[in-house]
């Protein structure tokens, strides 16, 4: 049996990763180290054929050369493992893929210790969940563009489309499809924390029962915030507990999980100071959310604010939310986008912003109408500085920001917590700010440790006897 590719880890993603491939067309063997997997995706197969293999010797050979493997497991030493087990078995030429969620630079550990074999290795970042791996997802490939090449005609059939074109681009070299996948579930959190608030503001706010609140998120998706977070959003909350009839939001615990990426994001921007307040306020939500105990009792012993809730004109204030919604999405977005610049500056990767927000219009969590004007701020000015400043992001912040200041200012005057929604205030207010108060900063850190400043009307480097 010849198979055109092989793919390791048959979890949630990687069995939906199989199917996909073969019902494209391709001669598909699958392993898994343990083989209980195996056997449950085997046994679930309906019409499509991947053929499974439970030693990692027979499903290497049974590969076309030069081979192609696409791994699908844990993030972390599982993958270092797997690969350690596959290098004695492949040869020069062949092509190891991780689909996981791998941190960036262990991708490029490993594709510089593959390359010493002669072994080429794409990290490959891939969005779209359980659904998404089956129908098709987002694919960001990263690694050697001639290794890219090989497999792009797979990757490109088994990625979701918008316009009729795939939601798969080379990105670049070594690590960076990992760090796009990874920059995405950072804005991911951000949107998603976003999308928490605004909710928050209209049950706590205006009073809105669950179910009017689905109602408006519907018609929300049918403008300009048109995403599948909100989609999902919608359906989540018409969605009723079997045990209580509850709506099932009102019985699930408040406490975020989350795997990593949120953090590396957020590690990655502060190490390279790079301004990523949103992202990492949501994270910070999420890290908030887990102290659930304190926050239960904190309640009764730490007070609000005395005002009291005001009776707001609800019409009105459900356009001041949708509009400091998608506000805040503009601020999140253009943080994640000036991320992957600065990065690309870095490391010299050249990362095409016009082409990922192209593939992020469908398949992936983020997906949403936004990014096509996202990819037209790009095509008009490749290496615009910011998407705050591009002609529509511009027309659009000086349209809502008022309502993000109402919503924000509401939210402080009632005692509720909104981060991301304010983050998004701080941040447009500050970029838009062109004297800061850092020479308060800079006479600070001169005053208590001879750290020099510079005058903005002298060149030079100057110290003060304070
Ligand atoms: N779920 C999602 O929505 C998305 C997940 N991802 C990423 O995709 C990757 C896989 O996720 P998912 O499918 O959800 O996870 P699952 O937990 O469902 O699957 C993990 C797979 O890895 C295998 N595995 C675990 N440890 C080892 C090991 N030491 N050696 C070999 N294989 C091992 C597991 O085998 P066994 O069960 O037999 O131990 C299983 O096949 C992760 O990196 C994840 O972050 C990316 C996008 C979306
Ligand atoms: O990559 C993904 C979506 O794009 C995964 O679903 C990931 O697990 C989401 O991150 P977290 O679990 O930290 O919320």
């Amino acid at each position: 049996m010849v198979n055109t590719i092989g793919v390791i880890g048959l979890g949630v993603m990687g069995s939906n990763i199989a199917l996909n491939m073969a019902n494209n067309g391709e001669q598909v063997a699958v392993y898994n180290y343990t083989s209980d997997l195996t056997e449950k995706l085997m046994a679930k197969l309906e019409g499509q054929i991947l053929t499974p293999y439970y030693e990692l010797e027979a499903f290497v050979q049974s590969l076309a050369a030069p081979r192609k493997i696409f791994l699908m497991v844990t993030a972390g030493a599982a993958i270092d493992s797997v690969i350690q087990s596959l290098i004695p078995l492949l040869q020069e030429g062949d092509v190891v893929m991780d689909g996981g969620n791998s941190h960036y630079e262990d991708t490029e550990r490993r594709y510089d210790e593959l390359k010493a074999h002669g072994i080429g290795y794409l990290g490959i970042g891939v969005s779209g969940g359980e659904v998404g791996a089956l129908t098709g997802p987002s694919i960001m490939p990263g690694g050697d563009l001639h290794f890219y090449n090989e497999v792009a005609p797979i990757l490109t059939k088994i990625a979701a489309k918008a316009d009729g074109e795939p939601c798969c681009t080379y990105i670049g070299p070594k690590g960076a499809g990992h760090f796009v996948k990874m920059v995405h579930n950072g804005i991911e959190y951000a949107d998603m924390q976003l999308i928490a608030e605004a909710y928050t503001f209209l049950r706590g706010n205006l009073g809105l029962t669950v179910e009017e609140i689905a109602d408006i998120f519907e018609t929300w998706n049918a403008g300009e915030l048109k995403s599948y977070l909100i989609e999902i959003t919608t359906e989540i909350l018409r969605k009723k507990d079997a045990v209580t009839g509850l709506p099932l939001v009102d019985v699930i615990l408040d406490q975020a999980g989350q795997k990593g990426t949120g953090k590396w994001t957020s590690l990655q921007a502060i190490d390279n100071g790079i301004p990523t307040s949103i992202i990492t306020e949501a994270l910070f939500a999420r890290y908030l959310s887990a102290l659930k105990e304190e926050r239960v009792q904190a309640q009764p012993i730490l007070a609000g604010p005395n005002k009291r809730m005001q009776n707001l004109e609800k019409e009105q204030w459900i356009e001041y939310v949708r509009q400091a919604l998608y506000m805040g999405k503009i601020c999140a977005y253009a943080q994640g986008f000036t991320q992957y610049k600065m990065t690309s500056e870095i490391y010299n990767w050249n990362l095409p912003l016009k082409d990922i927000a192209l593939i992020f219009r469908n398949g992936c969590i983020i997906r949403a109408e936004f990014l096509n004007v996202i990819s037209e701020a790009y095509d008009e000015k490749a290496d615009l500085a910011n998407l705050l400043i591009a002609p529509y992001f511009a027309d659009k912040t000086a349209s809502y920001q008022q309502s993000l200041r109402n919503i924000v200012c509401e939210g402080i005057q009632s005692g509720v917590a909104l981060p991301c929604l304010s983050s998004s205030l701080a941040y447009y207010d500050s970029y838009r700010t062109g004297a800061s108060n850092a020479n308060i900063l800079q006479a600070q850190r001169d005053y208590f440790g001879a750290h020099t400043y510079k005058r903005n009307d002298m060149e030079g480097t100057f110290h003060t006897e304070w």
